[in-house]
């Protein structure tokens, strides 16, 4: 197979983009892997097509896999990395407002700039049962035994399961031991994206995220949405938070429940190419 592609990232978090306008999407779980694989692949944490949107009130559809070829719901670095491959493709203009769909419903996005872009993410979803996340009802902070120690942890759906986890050292070592058991704990039966946020005041923090299906990243928007959601749920952070991951920064603003919650960030272009698989 000859496929071409484009590979981008938004603040390190990286993609391989298959535009699928006017062709079904491509290829099996094997064949996503075979891409993922940084040595004898393209390499990438997610892999994103671009499709004719399913929902008629959508500009596009976007499609998101895992490293390990797994499907996901949701990707807030990927999300802008589409807006600027729209923009690219001649599809979105600058200060264009326009809804894209995504596999767990529409976002809406606006470029603020060629590379710069600013998503509506939707409403955060707090219900343990629709995380999922096995819990007997919604709490700011669930108790959970995590290979014996009992962590104080936050949970919620931002469109794909966020565990996030308060720390006061980034660089502790038993974050590296925690984070896969997280991401895959029984409490979580679809699996979840662990974040470690670390609190520098009340518009910035820090942020390590261990992703479902793809491991250790350098950043991870949706977990950048959840980490600052849990804290202004515990009304520890304000409305507008800048959030540091390892790649970069994000900008998120939140009021609160109910409410839909905005990030702001760059998408970047690497290189066009084609796999030869
Ligand atoms: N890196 C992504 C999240 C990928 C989601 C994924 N790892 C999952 O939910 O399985 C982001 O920027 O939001």
């Amino acid at each position: 197979m000859k496929l071409p592609f484009s590979k981008m990232h938004g603040i390190g978090n990286d993609f391989v983009m298959v535009d699928c306008r006017q062709r079904a999407f491509p290829l099996n779980e094997e064949q996503i892997r075979a891409i993922a694989d940084r040595h004898m692949g393209v390499g990438f944490d997610q892999l994103i097509s671009i499709e004719p949107p399913r929902d008629a009130s959508c500009a596009f559809y976007y499609g998101i896999w895992n490293a390990d070829g797994t499907p996901s719901g949701q990707c807030g670095n990927g999300v802008r990395c589409v807006a600027a491959w729209l923009h690219r493709a001649g599809e979105l203009a600058i200060g264009d407002m326009v809804r894209l769909e995504s596999p767990s419903g529409p976002v809406t996005v606006r470029l603020s700039g060629p590379t710069e872009v600013t998503v509506d993410m939707g409403v955060p979803i707090l219900a343990p049962e629709h995380i999922p996340f096995r819990a007997d009802g919604q709490a700011d902070r669930y108790s959970m035994d995590v290979g014996g120690d009992v962590l104080e942890i936050g949970a919620l759906s931002m469109g794909n399961p966020h565990a996030v986890l308060e720390v006061t050292d980034l660089q502790a070592p038993s974050l590296y031991r925690v984070g896969p058991m997280l991401t895959s704990h029984e409490r979580f039966p679809d699996g979840a994206n662990a974040g470690f946020v670390q609190k520098i005041d009340r518009g910035q923090l820090r942020l390590r995220v261990h992703e479902r299906g793809s491991g250790w990243t350098l950043a991870c928007g949706t977990g950048a949405c959840a980490a600052m959601a849990v804290l202004r749920l515990r009304d520890e952070v304000d409305e507008k938070v800048q959030v540091t991951l390892p790649g970069g920064t994000l900008t998120i603003e939140w009021a609160g429940p109910g409410q839909t919650l905005w990030m702001t960030g760059p998408a970047t272009f690497v290189f066009e190419g084609e796999w030869l698989g």
